[in-house]
């Protein structure tokens, strides 16, 4: 298997060269040339299997052998080993077809943990192999920001570059970044949003002048692409859960950077029976506009209740806008480069296309509350308030009741108090091994929304 460049001008790449990248050199997202293609007998085979089993036969194929089986298996192994849930995804029913699939049980309670903790462990494993060391540069809008840390900290040959967006993450995003010991680790609040910090981090992939000589950058956003890869899975696994791949299955998913509902995107390619993909927003609805009104054009960003999907420019868009046209980078580039100076649109007939697969909602912050109180009431499980949006997109969109929907929770409640208590609810307590997060030791710098303030600070870290 090869990856090759959503803009069609680089040359193709190996696994571990995606894995030790983060944009192609054209400036795109890597995809895999071609994807591999489960048999409706092979993924029925894998009804019952442990979260881990499961994740080696959907992953396995993108890396190629590049890898020894033995070893990534123990890899994945162990990045599940500790999620504080045996089923490591555990699904809930909570209405007759609707079902809310957990994925904050790993350390830092969020989806994030699924796809950081192995990432972390493939780049120790291949670093180590080839005697390298990189520097790991990322934007956060809260969580993928402690997930990496998480993930990478224990790496001796990474030092990690964490650029969240000042004064506009939750209190306990923010504590769980800044309180990670450790010399390796730098945390950075930028003046501005969280696209000024995505954009920052673009900007340094593009020209790595300002890195010592023996460096290289590394993603751990999802526009590296093993973050996805590692995503795919618990589509397969939840939908096993419901029936499939006898029935189709539809899923709702809270979209910001559009990472986790390309993963279930890229599932449906892979041969599992997705009917419906709901991409539910919050008032940043830049993906519901284009789906729901053909207006692909940048608004304002404005703060929610739902920070970590505060974001308009969104990464992996890119990838599913290459397979929308039929693989062509030229226009991929072209549409992509053009956001922000002009509104687009796409063809009537591509528009089409996505409807036929793709619905969408954006949820603003006083019904987010108003559903987590409601569904609090009906069923006792307190969501957070990107679930909760979720949860609502699947309501409104829901085509067909007899097909199971499932929404993905995307994060624990407790990292967002100021939601639940708008909610009207109480907050839950912290989980054991965070009960002292609000007395540790905070360490950040702040720095303007400027690439040369970010890549002196850099430079200086590192020489
Ligand atoms: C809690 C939570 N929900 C949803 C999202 C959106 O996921 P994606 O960016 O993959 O669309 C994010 C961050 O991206 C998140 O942190
Ligand atoms: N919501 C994310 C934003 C970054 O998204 P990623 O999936 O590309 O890492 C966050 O919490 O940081």
């Amino acid at each position: 298997m090869k990856y090759i460049s959503t803009r069609g001008k680089a040359p193709a790449s190996s696994f571990e060269q995606v894995l030790l990248t983060g944009l192609a050199p054209d400036g795109g997202l890597y995809v895999p040339e071609t994807l591999p293609r489960f048999s409706k007998e092979e993924i029925a085979s894998w009804a019952g299997l442990p979260y881990d089993e499961l994740a080696f036969h959907v992953i396995k194929p993108f890396v190629n052998g590049e890898i020894p089986d033995e070893v990534l298996k123990q890899l994945i192994t162990n990045s599940y080993r500790d999620f504080s849930h045996s089923a490591v995804a555990p699904m809930r029913n909570i209405n007759s077809n609707e079902w809310v699939l957990e994925l904050y049980c790993g350390p830092t309670l969020a989806f994030k943990d699924f796809a950081l903790q192995l990432l972390g462990r493939l780049l120790d494993y291949v670093l180590i192999r080839d005697d390298k060391k990189v520097a790991v540069l990322g934007a956060t809008s809260g969580d993928t920001g402690s997930a990496a840390l998480e993930g990478c900290r224990h790496c001796a040959n990474i030092d990690l570059f964490i650029l969240h967006p000042y004064q506009r993450v939750s209190e306990v995003q923010r504590r769980q970044m800044t309180s990670v010991p450790g010399e390796n680790v730098h945390n950075i609040a930028i003046r501005g949003n969280f696209d000024d910090c995505q954009k920052i981090v673009k900007t340094a992939f593009g020209d790595q002048s300002f890195l010592p000589e023996d460096r290289q950058l590394v993603a751990v956003n999802s526009i590296n692409w093993a973050r996805i890869m590692a995503q795919i899975v618990y589509y397969f696994y939840a939908a096993l859960q419901v029936g499939a791949p006898h029935r189709p299955v539809s899923f709702s998913v809270p979209t910001g950077n559009f990472g986790d509902i390309y993963a279930g995107y890229l599932a449906r390619g892979m041969g599992l029976p997705v009917d419906q993909l709901v991409i539910a927003t919050n008032h940043n609805d830049i993906l519901h506009r284009l789906i729901s009104q053909n207006d692909y054009s940048l608004g304002e960003l404005k703060a929610s209740l739902s920070p970590s999907m505060d974001i308009m420019v969104s990464s992996n868009f890119e990838r599913y806008l290459f397979d929308l046209f039929d693989r062509d980078g030229e226009a991929v580039e072209k549409f992509v480069t053009a956001l922000g100076e002009t509104q687009q649109q796409l063809p009537e007939a591509l528009l089409q296309k996505a409807q036929s697969l793709f619905s969408s909602y954006a949820v603003d912050d006083e019904t987010t509350c108003k559903v987590i109180a409601e569904i609090y009431q009906d069923t006792g499980f307190l969501l957070d308030p990107h679930t909760a949006i979720g949860v609502e997109a699947a309501r409104r969109c829901h085509r067909n009741p007899a097909v199971p929907m499932i929404s993905l929770a995307t994060a624990h409640p407790v990292k967002f108090a100021d939601a639940v208590k708008k909610a009207g609810l109480e907050n839950p307590a912290l989980p054991l091994h965070m009960q002292d997060l609000f007395e540790r030791e905070e360490r950040y710098d702040v720095l303007d929304n400027d690439i040369s303030a970010v890549t002196g600070y850099m430079r200086q870290q590192l020489c």
